[in-house]
């Protein structure tokens, strides 16, 4: 059995779509990554296997039990921890107040020592903390129960460096002990560093399912490389070589064999050559080309993302909400 399983899943607002036909499995102990710009449905798709929103049409389960009825919906619940994109923590209690309420429904076995961990101090009112105090206190909340399943949307956003490190420790040690985990980000190094298997979420529709080291693998290789012979660009003009540049030293991304890339230095002199993984962003923007492929894709959609091979952040809305 899944942790969970989706089935040709939408999600209507009125006529605005939320998502449509997805379908993905998260394999049991598998850290799955739903990636996509802003507005592209990864709310929407964690809020219906929650069974907070119906769906318009599809079906999920979550361990096991169906998304769309209540009373399953619920026991799915109390094993799962969810930590919302825009946690809506009521402001007047303490951070201590909202962490007694949440562990008298599911437990708390892990609270102090996440409380230590992220150095949270409880007694403070919500109103009172900092963006990023505020999503310690949700982090708490969603892992002090130790779940089987853990479902995070966007779950570094407001958290400084050090913090998304620490987060990233304990979604290892989680998975480690057993649990699986869905989250959201459009922030890809977050996706690549955490995930195995990542879902490209684009309009609604789920592009693609990749794992992370298939992504990293057609993103090529960068290779830079400097010779003692002048270069003769027409050499480099063949299969395999994107963004080629020419000048004291030439560089590219070769997607080929590399035996291939022997070959092709083999008529020059190496001085020095360096070759490394391309950046995933590469590999990724193809997935923001174009319009929306596959049988239930819109089509004609605008090209979102156009700065993430900059900012490794998808569509513009960068790190935060
Ligand atoms: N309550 C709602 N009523 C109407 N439309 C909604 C509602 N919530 C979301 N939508 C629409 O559904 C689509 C998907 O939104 P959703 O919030 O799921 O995307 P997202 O990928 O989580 O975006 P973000 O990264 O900005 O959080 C968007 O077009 C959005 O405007």
């Amino acid at each position: 059995m899944s942790a969970i399983e989706c089935r040709n899943l939408s999600k209507y607002y009125g006529d605005v779509r939320g998502i449509e036909d997805v379908s993905f499995a998260v394999q049991n102990g598998e850290v799955f990554g739903f990636l996509g710009p802003n507005g592209a449905g990864k709310t929407t798709a964690i809020r219906t296997l929650l069974g907070f929103l119906s769906p318009t049409s599809g079906g999920a389960t979550l361990l096991g039990n169906d998304a769309a009825d209540p009373v399953e919906s619920r026991r799915a619940r109390e094993r799962t921890g969810y930590l919302p994109g825009d946690p809506g923590l009521d402001r007047d209690r303490t951070a201590k107040a909202f962490l007694d309420h949440q562990a008298a429904l599911r437990g708390a076995s892990s609270r102090e020592d996440l409380v230590d961990r992220f150095g949270l101090d409880e007694s403070r009112r919500i109103a009172e903390l900092s963006r990023g105090n505020r999503q310690k206190v949700a982090l708490v909340a969603a892992f002090m129960h130790d779940p089987d399943l853990l479902l995070l949307d966007e779950p570094t956003s407001g958290l400084d460096p050090l913090l998304q490190e620490e987060f990233a420790a304990l979604v290892r040690e989680r998975v480690d002990d057993g649990a699986s985990v869905l989250l959201s980000s459009h922030v890809l190094g977050e996706v690549a560093a955490l995930c195995d298997r990542v879902g490209v979420l684009r309009e609604g529709h789920l592009v693609a399912v990749e794992s992370v080291s298939d992504l990293r693998s057609r993103g090529g290789k960068q290779v830079r490389v400097r010779v003692a012979e002048g270069v003769d660009r027409d050499d480099f003009e063949v299969r395999g070589i994107m963004n080629l540049r020419v000048g004291e030293t030439v560089s590219f991304t070769w997607t080929g064999e590399y035996d291939d890339l022997i070959d092709l230095l083999s008529g020059y002199t190496v001085l020095d050559l360096d070759v490394v993984d391309a950046p995933l962003e590469e590999a990724f923007m193809t997935f923001y080309d174009g319009d929306v492929p596959g049988p239930t894709g819109s089509g004609g959609g605008e090209s979102s993302g156009s700065d993430a091979a900059g900012s490794g952040a998808v569509g513009s809305g960068g790190e935060g909400r």
